[in-house]
Formats: C-alpha cells, sequence, structure tokens
C-alpha cells in the first residue's frame, strides 16, 4: 500500500492505484450528523467537512491527534532572472529560521497542535532556469517526488503541506499557465512584492518558460519543466497520502499548482484534499476553479510556508469536534421539530 517507487513510470502507475473514499463510512457519518441538535445544515461547510474526512479515513475516526505539517523547501534557476523582491539566498535563510522556531509556521503549528517538519532540497543546486531548459531532469524529479513520499509519517492523520522557495511564485504561475492556458498575465501575481517593471519582467519570463515546455507531455512532465525540488515533493507527498488515507488541507498558489499537476495526471487524485483558503496571489481563486474547490479561509495571506492550510486546521478540528461531541436529539431531551 505505501511502497515507494524508483522512476517516473512507477510513481505513475502509483497515481491510477489510488485507494477511493469508503462510501459507507460517508453515508454513516452524514446519518450521524443528520442527528445532531442543530437544524439540519446549520453548521454548514463543517458538516461536509466531518463527512469528508470520515469518509477518506474509514471507520468511527473522526479526531485530528496528529496533524503533520511538512514544509519543503527548494532554489530555482530562474531566480536569476530578477523575478522575486528577495535574493535566493533567503531560502536557505527562511530554511534556519523553520528550524529555530521563529518563522510564521512554526507559530501557527505549534497553536493548532501540529507537528512540524522541514525539508531542504538540495538548496545549493538551484533548478535549471525553465526559459532555457527542463527545470529538473528526470533523476532529479524523482528524487525530489520521493523525498515528499518518503516525508509523511504514516501516523498522522492529517497532512499539511507548504513550501519555501525564492521564484517559486513564477514557477507555479508557469504551472497553471502551461496546464490551463489563458495568457502569462492572467496567472501572474507579485509573490513576495515586485514593483510594476518586476512584475512585466515575471510576466515575460513565465511567457517564455510555457512556450518553451508546454507540450513536454502530461502533469507530471510538465511539473518537471517548470516546476522545483519543492513543488515536487509536495505532489510526492500529497500522492503518498492518498495512499495512506490521509486527508489533505491544501495551502496556497504553490501548493495549488503542485496539487493541479497531479490531477491532471490522474483525475481524481486530490479527491482526499480540501482547499485551506484563499490566497491574495492573483492567480488563486482560477486555480481552485480548475481544481473544484472552495477555499475555508480567506485572510489576504501571501505568504506559502503551509501557512493558510495550517490555519485551516483549526476549522477542521471544531468540525470534527461537533461532529463527535455534539449530543444527539434524542440523547438530549430536544425535541427534533
Ligand atoms: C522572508 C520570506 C519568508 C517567506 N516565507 C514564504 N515566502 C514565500 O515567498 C516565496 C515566493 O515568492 P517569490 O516568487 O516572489 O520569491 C516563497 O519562498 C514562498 O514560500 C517567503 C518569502 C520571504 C522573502
Ligand atoms: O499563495 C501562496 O502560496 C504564496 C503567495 C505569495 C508568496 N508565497 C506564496
Amino acid at each position: 500500500m505505501t511502497s515507494s517507487f524508483a522512476s517516473l513510470t512507477e510513481f505513475r502507475s502509483l497515481l491510477q492505484q489510488m485507494p477511493g473514499v469508503d462510501a459507507e463510512a460517508a453515508e454513516a457519518a452524514r446519518a450521524h450528523d443528520s442527528q445532531l441538535t442543530k437544524p439540519p445544515g446549520a453548521l454548514g461547510r463543517l458538516e461536509d467537512l466531518a463527512v469528508w474526512y470520515r469518509g477518506w479515513r474509514g471507520g468511527e475516526r473522526s479526531e485530528i491527534n496528529a496533524p503533520q505539517i511538512i514544509v519543503f523547501a527548494g532554489n530555482h534557476g530562474v531566480a536569476a532572472r530578477g523575478v522575486s523582491a528577495f535574493p535566493a539566498a533567503v531560502t536557505e535563510q527562511m530554511v534556519l529560521n523553520f528550524q529555530r522556531g521563529g518563522a510564521a509556521i512554526n507559530q501557527i503549528a505549534r497553536v493548532n497542535g501540529a507537528t512540524l517538519d522541514v525539508v531542504p532540497l538540495a538548496l545549493d543546486e538551484p533548478t535549471q532556469d525553465f526559459t532555457k531548459a527542463p527545470a529538473m531532469e528526470e533523476a532529479e524529479f524523482v528524487e525530489a517526488l520521493r523525498a515528499g513520499w518518503d516525508a509523511v509519517s504514516e501516523t498522522a492523520d492529517l497532512l499539511v503541506v507548504g513550501e519555501m522557495g525564492i521564484a517559486n511564485t513564477t514557477s507555479a504561475a508557469a504551472l497553471a499557465c502551461a496546464l490551463l492556458g489563458g495568457e502569462a498575465a492572467v496567472w501572474v501575481g507579485r509573490g513576495t512584492g515586485v514593483d510594476d517593471d518586476g512584475l512585466a519582467l515575471k510576466t515575460q519570463v513565465i511567457a517564455e518558460g510555457v512556450a518553451l515546455h508546454r507540450d513536454s507531455g502530461d502533469g507530471l512532465e510538465i511539473l518537471r519543466h517548470l516546476g522545483g525540488r519543492e513543488l515536487a515533493a509536495m505532489a510526492g507527498a500529497m500522492a503518498r497520502a492518498r495512499h495512506l488515507r490521509i486527508p489533505v488541507i491544501l495551502d496556497g498558489f504553490i501548493c495549488c499548482a503542485a496539487a493541479l499537476c497531479l490531477e491532471r495526471t490522474a483525475a481524481g487524485a486530490l479527491d482526499h484534499a480540501v482547499a485551506g483558503h484563499l490566497s491574495a496571489e492573483g492567480g488563486h481563486g482560477r486555480l481552485l476553479e480548475a481544481l473544484d474547490k472552495a477555499p475555508l479561509l480567506s485572510l489576504n495571506l501571501r505568504l506559502g510556508e503551509a501557512s493558510g492550510a495550517g490555519l485551516a486546521i483549526g476549522v477542521l478540528k471544531a468540525a470534527l469536534a461537533c461532529h463527535a461531541g455534539m449530543a444527539t436529539f434524542a440523547e438530549a431531551g430536544v425535541s427534533d421539530g
């Protein structure tokens, strides 16, 4: 069930053998919800979340006790084109910050009772500049997918993946543009805060990369050509979670671009995931529409690091606490109308 893979072909075949939702468990959860002391539907999406979670976990398990957040870090050759407001050295500096507990995600993980793992990926070997060559060779790409796959804890009961990688909003926009079409200008955003000239340059760089690689193959090939190691690792981790029946909360624009690559390779590959939030990065709303997922939160975040999804852990925990802890009409002696 959780065997690893040695090649892209093996990873592809794992994507074709994904377990589905446990329809009986979901049905039992829906039936239980209908007995709880509230007007039907009054807990809105919290009700759907509880049914979704129990459907993926199966059985009676309906508490989150071991959420795992993993932040993957990678460096991008395309950063040398000047597409970020910050230098590439910040990727490694932020990894140290995560390790010392000083980043936003450290605080968000702590208050939501999640473990936080930080996985730097060959930071001293940036990917190739995708305007000139494929970002990754196949062997590097498989290694990054596998780093993600191997980082997921078998005992986690919820997975959130995030990233750190200067210039990765350029990579994410290129992925979305190549897979979903439209002009680069539709997908580009300011990332860390590039100015108008920076935005024009970034749009041009995305368009160049997409023109070079858009016909390179399926979602995984597009990810190899235009992605980065941390995006590949996020995809590998989300696929492993599916095989372990661990539900996933998606983070912002970059995480969702990685998710889209899986979805475009194997339809339904993200059925075990919900969207944690709507990022302020321009194209995220459209990306969520393409994934057919509605965000749980909208807080004007544009950080990444798994921050939006990390915050949504609290919402999901509350949904399950209501589902498991509320009295039924019969238990409480409340008239059910
Ligand atoms: C100090 C700092 C902390 C961050 N944490 C996440 N990001 C975010 O910003 C980067 C993407 O934006 P761009 O494509 O413009 O480089 C990613 O590393 C992302 O995780 C950060 C960026 C900075 C500067
Ligand atoms: O939405 C994101 O993931 C995002 C947006 C801006 C910068 N970094 C990440």
